[in-house]
């Protein structure tokens, strides 16, 4: 679910509440730019590390693991149209595709606001 509009109309509360309404675990809400780091692979590991707990209760409990709902607040400062960034470390691109295989992994419910 994609929440976009201008600042402060609401979007991250509204992503609180709807979390909290699928009745699963605590939503686990990230601020997009705090997975960025400097060091190399290091915000790849920080993407990874948003889902172990989540892959780890797949693995154990199967379908019977409580919902995860993790809503990534400011998405749109790390997750750019592949490609089109040129700082010349692929970090960004590397993000994106990170997402894109958690979310297919998972079918996730993924929650990005803006
Ligand atoms: N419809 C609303 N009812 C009650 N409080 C609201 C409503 N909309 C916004 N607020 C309050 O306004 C503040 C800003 O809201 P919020 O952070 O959810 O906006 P946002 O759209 O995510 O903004 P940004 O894009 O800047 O992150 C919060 O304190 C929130 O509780």
């Amino acid at each position: 679910m994609l929440l976009f509009g201008p600042p402060g109309t609401g979007k991250t509360l509204m992503a609180r509440q709807i979390g909290k309404m699928l009745n699963g675990k605590d939503p686990k809400i990230v601020n997009g730019p705090e997975v960025l780091s400097k060091f190399v692979g290091e915000t790849e590991k920080n993407v990874r590390d948003l889902f172990a707990d989540a892959e780890q209760d797949q693995r154990t409990l199967g379908d019977a693991s409580e919902l995860h709902v993790i809503i990534f607040d400011e998405i749109d400062a790390i997750c750019k149209s592949r490609g089109s960034t040129r700082d010349g470390t692929g970090v960004h691109d590397s993000i994106v595709n990170q997402l894109l295989t958690k979310a297919e992994y998972f079918r996730l419910l993924l929650k990005p606001v803006t």
